[in-house]
């Protein structure tokens, strides 16, 4: 499977930020992972622009379930598609928290997704209180089986888990705990989607660094990281694609 190399910009970055895009692209005009990254809806159009022709890839942060509609604010995945989009992040942990999505509304969203075109990358990930009652398997587990569509495979889907703990905390799970969740995810998502489950790309996020990706892209079943801040400039990024291209 190829790697993914994934960046989350969040609510950060404005038409200055696409120069951080034209350097990656020259700094890493062949690497041996797939590189995309995520800008706010503002900047998809413009990203795909920077990145015609180079290998970085551009996503969405989220998508409507509804392909048109008198849904205000909101973007479809169709819409994601027209605008240069080949993936799309759906149920981050900020979304669940901030909009209160539901694993029936990511597999929603995950669907339209499919059906669109894009490749979802669906997110996934227990809360300290959760790690703290010993409950991160059964949480993981859960939202894994809730959110993922039964008839995805290797080549529309990404599973990305992001301890709510470690986003943006600069805390990370020891590689041991990282290692126990991705084995125990490899095994459930062959349960919900079957063999195919062998080569989604499983990619792990929080607090990745050009610090500490070299370990974490050792871990068996870790096939890339989805990356916040670290996303941001492309030296920091670059540093990640380098480690993972390495791996
Ligand atoms: O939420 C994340 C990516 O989706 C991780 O964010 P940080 O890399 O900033 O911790």
């Amino acid at each position: 499977m190829r790697k993914l190399a994934a960046g989350n910009w969040k609510m950060n970055g404005t038409a200055a930020a696409l120069a951080e895009v034209s350097a990656l692209a020259q700094a890493h005009p062949a690497p041996a992972c797939d590189m995309l990254l995520c800008p706010p809806a503002t900047l998809i159009a413009r990203m795909a622009d920077v990145a015609r022709g180079t290998a970085i890839k551009v996503g969405g942060q989220d998508c409507h379930a509804r392909s048109s509609g008198a849904h205000t604010g909101d973007i479809s995945a169709e819409m994601l598609v027209d605008s240069g989009a080949s993936h799309v992040i759906l149920g981050h942990s900020e979304r669940r928290t901030d909009h209160g999505e539901t694993d029936a509304q990511v597999l929603a969203k995950a669907e339209a997704a499919l059906k669109a075109g894009l490749i979802a990358i669906v997110c996934i990930g227990e809360t300290e209180a959760e790690r703290d009652a010993g409950r991160t398997l059964d949480v993981v587990g859960t939202q894994l089986h809730g959110s993922v569509p039964a008839d995805a495979t290797a080549a529309n889907l990404v599973i990305a888990y992001e301890p709510v703990w470690a986003i943006g905390t600069g805390r990370t799970p020891t590689i041991a705990e990282i290692a126990e969740v991705h084995a125990f995810l490899r095994a459930r998502l062959t349960a919900r989607i079957g063999a195919a489950a062998a080569d989604v790309p499983l990619l792990y996020g929080g607090s990745v660094k050009p610090s500490n990706a070299t370990e974490i892209f050792a871990v068996p079943h870790v096939d890339g990281a989805l990356v916040g801040g670290a996303s941001l400039k492309a030296a920091d990024f670059g540093a990640i694609v380098s480690a993972l291209s390495a791996a």
